[in-house]
């Protein structure tokens, strides 16, 4: 029979309180009831170790307060009456429960479960599944809870958690300290978004979904404005290029940047541009790194300028032929970096903002017509020195404040995730080592660049660059390269854009 969960994960995300208001809704829809939903999370939990967990013996239980404890003491009823050997601790009252919950705690009790108010103190666990917190946790955890999660972590057990791990707020990602880190998690009816992002992803561990028989009239009744780029909408999405087509069809890139001692990245990024597929693709660097840039890439045009003062009719005559502009690889913030910084709002055309011109762009008061900017988090800290509202652990509201003072399409990099606002695009499908090494996001700038480039709307430039980018880390990770270089993401690029 079917599993009733699956690794594949929908395409479309949403906060938690969309969940809570429409769950009702979506249940009706479906012809069903939240009673009977619990019933069904908890069956798909139950399936999960029908599955993959059959060996598991000896499972230890953790439950809250909440529903998320409910969909816990039916586990427990269902495992018990299969004859695995559970151990069940409250870690809140069980008097505190209420509605299905309580009846879940009282259907437990009903099947002869001891329910423990701590943690036994002999034991060896298989697996440990956590019932604390689901889509209702914000804030801090106790110092309690904090010690049996660590208690938890340290353990050598499998770790399951049921819908969400407690410490992640689902709709920001903010992982509270002392989070229960999961090595599974089983999640319901919709995707949460800040599951899906920054550290809260790698606290989820391998992310599962099960519909429960709703999630399709979810979908239909509730607008997601955070969207997921699966495998098979990406290959909806890549580009097609026609047999006969030349290179002057294929778009041309102009990337800025290279200052003296600083040849790396904007090399990087520009070749990042020709392996994904520019046709023309010209660089303007510092005299000095002229021949390093150009060296085994003699397919790129470099250009070398001492100053841009003395060079302003080449420089404009260089804008001129190019369809985007990428700015910022190891441009340095001097006057040679300010004075292109400023000049590269003459171009007429996108811009990709990274690196250094994102550090200028932080204490100018020019904006670009057209940009898509790439900030990592600290950049992203800086760019926002102005609206010191913002909660920088919300990796979606630091996005959308950019977006909205920047007037750009905004791509925040990082360990783990990137998120890409304008359409409110969740993009990861690389775990953490995505963004961790240098020279990832001068690749990631270069892939942006060439895609636009090449006449693809803004919304697909953006989810296939970070697609690229993140399936080709994800790649490398499983060959085995532990240190990945930035480098090593080229040879993945060519064959994902076939
Ligand atoms: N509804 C349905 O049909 C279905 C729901 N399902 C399941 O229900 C889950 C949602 O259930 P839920 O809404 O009861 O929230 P849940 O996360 O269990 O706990 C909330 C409790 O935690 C408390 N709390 C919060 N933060 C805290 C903190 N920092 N420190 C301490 N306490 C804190 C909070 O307290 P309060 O904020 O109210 O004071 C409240 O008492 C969902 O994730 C899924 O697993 C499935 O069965 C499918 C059908
Ligand atoms: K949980």
């Amino acid at each position: 029979m079917a599993a009733k969960y699956t690794a594949n994960l929908p395409q479309f995300a949403y906060t938690a309180q969309q969940v809570r208001d429409n769950e009702a809704s979506a249940a009706q829809l479906a012809g069903l009831n939240l009673s009977q939903l619990m019933v069904r999370a908890a069956d798909a939990l139950f399936d999960l170790f029908d599955h993959e967990l059959v060996n598991a013996e000896h499972i230890l239980i953790l439950a809250g307060k909440g529903n998320n404890a409910g969909d816990a003491y039916l586990l427990a009823e269902l495992l018990h009456r299969a004859g695995r050997k559970v151990t069940i601790v409250a870690v809140f009252s069980p008097s505190l429960l209420a509605g299905d919950a309580l009846r879940a705690y009282q259907r437990a009790d009903a099947a002869g479960l001891n329910v423990l108010s701590e943690l036994p103190k002999q034991h060896s666990f298989d697996v440990i599944v956590e019932g604390v917190f689901g889509i209702g946790f914000s804030g801090k955890l106790s110092g309690s809870l904090k010690s049996i999660f660590a208690y938890c972590n340290k353990d050598a057990a499998l770790r399951l958690s049921i819908d969400v791990p407690s410490g992640i707020e689902a709709s920001t990602g903010i992982v509270a300290d002392g989070a229960f880190l999961a090595d599974i998690t089983l999640t319901f009816i919709a995707l949460k978004q800040g599951m899906l992002t920054g550290s809260a992803k790698q606290v989820c561990g391998k992310l599962l979904f099960a519909p429960l028989g709703v999630a399709e009239a979810f979908s239909k009744i509730v607008n997601s404005t955070v969207s997921y780029v699966s495998h098979s909408a990406f290959m909806a999405m890549r580009l097609r290029r026609a047999h006969d087509c030349y290179k002057n069809q294929c778009g041309h890139v102009l990337l800025v940047g290279g200052n003296k001692g600083m040849a790396g990245a904007i090399r990087l990024a520009s070749e990042a541009c020709l392996r994904s597929g520019a046709g023309l693709v010209s660089v303007l660097t510092h005299t000095d790194n002229v021949a390093m840039v150009q060296q085994g890439r003699y397919e790129l045009m470099v250009h070398g300028i001492e100053t841009v003062e003395s060079s302003r009719e080449y420089v404009g005559a260089l804008f001129a032929k190019a369809d985007v502009l990428v700015i910022g690889p190891g441009l340095g913030q001097d006057n040679w970096a300010k004075a292109l910084f400023d000049k590269s709002f003459n171009f007429d055309g996108i811009v990709v903002c990274d690196a250094d011109a994102l550090n200028l762009s932080a204490v100018s008061s020019l904006r670009y017509k057209q940009a898509v900017m790439t900030p990592h988090m600290g950049e992203a800290r800086r760019l926002l020195t102005k609206s010191n509202t913002v909660d920088m652990s919300n990796r979606f509201d630091v996005a959308a404040h950019l977006q909205r003072d920047y007037d750009t399409t905004v791509v925040v990099k990082g360990p783990g995730s990137l998120v890409c606002q304008q359409t409110r695009m969740n993009i990861n499908r690389s775990g953490s080592s995505a963004m961790a090494s240098a020279g990832m996001g001068d690749v990631l700038s270069g892939i942006i660049a060439s895609l636009i480039a090449q006449g693809m709307e803004k919304f697909a430039a953006t989810s296939l660059a970070v697609y690229i980018h993140g399936l080709a880390a994800e790649r490398a990770a499983v060959e085995g390269e532990k240190g990945l270089l930035a480098g090593d993401l080229f040879k993945h690029i060519r064959d994902l854009l076939g």
